[in-house]
């Protein structure tokens, strides 16, 4: 673990940054989404470039989407189909949330190793496998029954 510098001139940052977030101002960031729309842009951006430059997140949608069409093609009922359009999102939300702290971490240390960098990236990575298991027992729950009944069973 990495005790944080305290020196004389650090604390003066902090106090400095610290005196900045209680104020209602925009924190002060390269571009600020100036409206609503905007804040959409953004967000669709992001979720293009997870589509485009991550696989997983590209095979959890294909199999959510898959998963979701044969909930709706076995007619199971409108809660059992939240709760797996709930699971599936829950799914790509840690996709996205993973995509974005290793984007943090490779600004933050560039090409180089540590052993932090490695602790947030396979943390952020055991987020997701934790999360599609646990889908993935939902998704079998809610399905198996009906397939079975479909099959006759
Ligand atoms: N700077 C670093 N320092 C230490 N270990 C690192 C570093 N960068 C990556 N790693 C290790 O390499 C693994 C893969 O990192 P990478 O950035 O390629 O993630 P990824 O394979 O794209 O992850 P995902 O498959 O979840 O998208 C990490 O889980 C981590 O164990």
């Amino acid at each position: 673990m990495i005790i944080p510098n305290t020196e004389n001139s650090n604390t003066e940052k902090i106090a400095d940054f610290s005196a900045h977030i209680n104020k209602p101002f925009r924190r002060g960031s390269w571009k600020i989404a100036k409206d609503l729309p905007s804040s959409f842009k953004y967000a669709s951006q992001g979720l293009g470039y997870a589509f485009l430059s991550q696989r997983n997140f590209r095979i959890h949608v294909f199999i959510g989407f898959s998963i979701s069409a044969l909930g709706v093609w076995l007619n199971l009922p409108f809660t059992d189909l939240a709760i797996l359009v709930l699971t599936i999102c829950a799914v790509l939300v840690l996709e996205l949330l993973n995509t974005s702290i290793e984007a943090v971490v490779d600004l933050a240390i560039g090409r180089r190793f540590h052993p932090l960098a490695r602790i947030a990236k396979d943390c952020a990575a055991a987020s997701v496998l934790v999360c599609s298991i646990s889908a993935f027992v939902i998704a079998l729950l809610l399905l198996l029954p009906s397939i079975l009944l479909k099959l006759g069973l």
